[in-house]
């Protein structure tokens, strides 16, 4: 039997990363029917650090979250709509509105070593009757090992999978492979992988993953996303299909989705200089933004953030520390 992925489509969550947050309903639910229209079978939507992230710390999302979730859930037809909740951005009473509103699936984000920072989320929704994933992010900064023990604490709250997402992009093939390997080995829950592009490698990372046994994998419209942008989703199926990998999807139409409707949002992705850094440093994709400011402020290079907030180890939440460094990188270049 043809093995079969399920990709989880994420142009209107992390693809809002690379547009600022800017999706109009109007926008999005286009979007949506596209993607429906193509059988894609999973879309998620919302700010890109996921529900009741606009905010000044983030960035403000241009239209209501909520405005924009409708219009999604209006157009997805047979697709299950998704929400990305971030423990401490987002709470147990957002997913309800969610849930009300119709999403019928929450990806519950956390650092890779903090899944017990999404117990409650995790449980929440399940009460609710949602399916519930748990979502490791920086999976690059620690061994199978400790990404085991984590996806084991968010099967243990009633997680129905666990994804590894390699957010800075900073993974080559055989660190998702055996990252995914590991997990498909000792865990009984399907196993996904969400891929960012820093390095070149998210379409070969997510092919590693399949290969090792993932179970799922996200993509996004063009790659549109943060830093580098994601594994395009037309370019995934393309592959997947090749492979004789079902992923339920009719190709061409996820081709006329990435074309009909990515050009006139007015971004493509590259991998410049300052997002191959992030790949390089292993640092948080949606820190770029913040550090091309940060810099800009400074009169520093950007790089020269994205580095030291490497060898700092940083991680998503720390967006603060971004200015602290620009400061004192400034500092230190006036002593010289
Ligand atoms: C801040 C949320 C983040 O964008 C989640 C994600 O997509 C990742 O960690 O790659
Ligand atoms: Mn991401």
């Amino acid at each position: 039997m043809a093995k079969k992925i399920r990709i989880i489509d994420t142009t209107l969550r992390d693809g809002s990363h690379a547009i600022r947050h800017t999706y109009s309903p109007e926008q999005a639910g286009k979007i949506a029917a596209a993607l429906a229209k193509a059988g894609a079978p999973t879309i998620e939507c919302g700010h890109g650090d996921g529900i009741s992230g606009s905010s000044c710390q983030y960035g403000f999302m241009k239209y209501d979250e909520y405005e924009v979730l409708q219009a999604v859930l209006d157009n997805a037809g047979d697709a299950k709509v998704g929400i990305l909740l971030l423990p401490g951005i987002g709470t147990v009473e957002d997913l309800k509105r969610a849930h009300e509103m119709g999403a019928g699936l929450v990806r519950v984000a956390t650092h890779v070593t903090e899944a017990d920072v999404g117990e409650q989320h995790i449980k929440m929704a399940r009460e609710l009757g949602m399916e519930a994933i748990g979502f490791l992010m920086m999976s690059h900064m620690e061994p199978p090992e400790k990404i085991l023990e984590q996806a084991k604490k968010f099967e243990s709250y009633g997680a129905s999978a666990v994804y590894m997402a390699d957010s800075a992009g900073a993974m080559v093939p055989d660190d998702a492979a055996a990252r995914v390997s590991y997990l498909k080995e000792h865990l009984s829950l399907p196993v996904g992988f969400h891929a960012h592009n820093n390095l070149g490698l998210a379409i070969g990372n997510s092919l590693a993953a399949v290969n090792a046994g993932a179970d799922y994998i996200d993509g996004t419209l063009r790659g549109l996303g943060a830093g580098a942008g994601n594994a395009p989703h037309e370019v995934l199926t393309a592959v997947f299909h090749k492979l004789g990998i079902e992923t339920g999807e009719d190709l061409y139409a996820i081709m006329d989705a990435a074309e009909d409707n990515i050009p006139e949002l007015g971004v493509q992705m590259i991998i410049d200089k300052y997002a191959l850094s992030i790949g390089y440093a292993g640092v948080y994709s949606s820190f770029f933004l913040h550090a091309k400011r940060a810099a800009d402020r400074y009169g520093l290079d950007a790089r020269d953030i994205l580095i030291e907030l490497g060898r700092l180890r940083t991680v998503g939440g720390q967006e603060d520390m971004i200015l602290d460094v620009a400061y004192r990188l400034a500092q230190q270049k006036k002593e010289k």
